[in-house]
């Protein structure tokens, strides 16, 4: 039976920035949400059991944590796009589906933000 991609996934990784389009959003830190799965040929991690052959989830939030920390965008669909293209650089993720979650930017709503997909998915 041929094998389909697999994915890794990283739940509601909650990460401090700056974000937001208004003068009042420059000056404070807000939490993002994202919601990431990582395509994955996990074949030689399979046949060898060894994590080095893998997306290694603990590495990527890592770096995510550092990076997005750091980030100063006005737009979430900034954000996710600069995500995106660290993941395929830096991680070599050929595809990836990512969520920027913005919680308690809008009266009413648990949470905003911007859904995106990048890479084709093997
Ligand atoms: N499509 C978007 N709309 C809005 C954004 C955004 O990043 N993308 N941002 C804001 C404000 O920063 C808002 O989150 C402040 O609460 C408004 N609309």
């Amino acid at each position: 039976m041929g094998r389909g991609m697999d994915i890794i996934f990283i739940e509601a990784l909650n990460i401090e920035t700056t974000i937001g389009v208004y003068a009042w959003e420059r000056q404070i830190r807000q939490h993002v949400i994202l919601d990431l799965e990582l395509g994955a040929d996990a074949r030689k991690v399979y046949e060898t059991g060894e994590l080095r052959y893998g997306v290694d989830y603990m590495a990527v939030s890592t770096r995510l944590r550092e990076f997005v920390g750091g980030q100063s965008c006005e737009l979430v669909e900034t954000l996710a796009e600069r995500i995106a293209e660290l993941l395929r650089t830096e991680f070599s993720i050929g595809w990836l589906r990512l969520r920027v979650s913005k919680p308690g930017a809008v009266p009413g709503a648990r949470a905003v933000g911007v859904l995106i997909e990048r890479g084709v998915r093997g």
